[in-house]
């Protein structure tokens, strides 16, 4: 037995949820391209969880079913409130989506329609849990979700407490669909690692939550915007790239396990970049951003991912750094969801092997003489 370190190039499953092939990514079979100019992310949730795209009555359905499940609970919110402000909030919706799985009472019900059910009401409700914490923190009063509003809309207009423009919810719901699902990554496999024990829903999007917080994944975004808002002004990104390399250090954003030539989201994100920072008055983000890809692409193969510009979007947005993986959580719930649910339909725990490399056989020594 030899350990392949980081499992890389390991396939740990058949899914057929989606695909990352020669640098193309693909839902269901339909590119990634298509999809961010043509779908809603409610259309892309119904996709990920049924294999197909809903017709016009399925997704209106989908979407009355979703906004009829936003509200979250009052001991949920209280539980909020008595949080620490001070942490980082995705350690908060870890410990909140918990608090959830207690007010759920089908919880611990595996059926497959329970499943289902339970997926929409996580799915309804990850925004309003992450809203809510988002205000309850600077001390203003959570804002309820609605039912007239589509999902990117909604997620918004709870966060600010007033209706967003329509650039902004067409951003925000683009980059929810570009975030939705990503293969085996990290986060969906300790998922799925974890109910394959025949653990809850509730428990499997918690550890996944937890997957995602950090900066070698999900956490990356809120890393990026920290590195432009220390570099500050574009003449110093050359000096700052330069030290950064020169000490081996990553730099956040860039680099991937799976794609070699380039992350076919980022493209995406990149015109959003240059279109809002505009719009903000602020392109200053824009443009470092892109001498940072120019400059790192220059010295290694490492192309920029989905965490690099979508930390510029968001800051565009008006949304607090430390709220940007919240959000990449918050869509990429729908893959978590679908990927646990194939994960029940065909399961086996997931148990792999180590190779021991420790010590070889030795006595025992009695505490005396140690
Ligand atoms: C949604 C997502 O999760 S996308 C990824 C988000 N994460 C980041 O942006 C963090 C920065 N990137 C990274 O840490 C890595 O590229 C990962 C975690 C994404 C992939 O990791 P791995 O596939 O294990 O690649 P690994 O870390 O072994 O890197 C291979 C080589 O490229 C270098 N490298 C990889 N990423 C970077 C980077 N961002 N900056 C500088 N060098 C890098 C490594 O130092 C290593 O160099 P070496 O061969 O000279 O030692
Ligand atoms: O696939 C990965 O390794 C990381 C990830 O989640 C993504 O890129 O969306």
């Amino acid at each position: 037995m030899t350990a392949t370190k980081g499992l890389e190039g390991v396939i740990a499953a058949n899914s057929t949820i989606s695909s990352i092939i020669d640098d193309k990514l693909t839902y269901v079979g339909y590119d990634i391209d298509d999809l961010a100019e043509n779908a809603s992310f409610e259309e892309v949730v119904y996709l990920l969880w049924h294999r197909r795209l809903p017709n016009k009555v399925e997704l209106e359905d989908f979407k009355i079913q979703l906004a009829n499940n936003a509200e979250i609970p009052n001991e949920v919110i209280e539980q909020l409130k008595a949080y620490p402000k001070n942490v980082h909030p995705m350690a908060i919706l870890r410990s909140a989506i918990s608090v959830l799985g207690l007010y759920d009472e089908e919880a611990d019900e595996q059926t497959s329609e329970a499943n289902y059910r339970k997926a929409i009401r996580i799915q309804a409700k990850i925004p309003t849990v992450v809203t809510a914490f988002a205000r309850i923190r600077q001390g203003l009063e959570p804002v309820a979700p609605r039912k007239d509003l589509g999902f990117a809309a909604n997620f918004l207009y709870m966060l600010k407490g007033e209706e967003p423009d329509e650039i902004a919810v067409e951003a925000f719901d683009k980059a929810l669909v570009l975030h939705a699902d990503h293969e085996l990554n990290a986060s969906t496999f300790t998922a799925r690692v974890c109910v394959a024990t025949l653990s809850d829903i509730y428990s499997g999007i918690a550890s996944a939550i937890g997957a995602l917080k950090g900066p070698l994944h999900g956490g990356a975004n809120e890393q990026v915007m920290k590195m432009l808002t220390e570099i500050g002004d574009i003449d110093h990104v050359e000096s700052y790239i330069n030290e950064k390399f020169a000490n081996k250090e990553k730099i956040m954003g860039f680099g991937h396990r799976v794609y070699r030539q380039g992350d076919p989201r980022a493209k995406h994100l990149k015109v959003m970049s240059e279109k809002l920072t505009k719009l903000t008055g602020e392109p200053k983000w824009y443009e470092m951003s892109v001498k940072i890809e120019e400059l790192v692409t220059s010295k290694k193969p490492l192309p920029a991912n989905v965490d690099f510009y979508s930390a510029s979007v968001y800051h565009s947005l008006g949304i607090e750094h430390d709220l940007f993986t919240l959000i990449f959580a918050v869509s990429r719930t729908s893959g978590w969801l679908a990927h646990i649910m194939e994960q029940y339909e065909n399961n086996r725990i997931i148990r792999p092997r180590a190779e021991y490399v420790g010590p070889g056989k030795r006595p025992y020594v009695p505490l005396e003489e140690r």
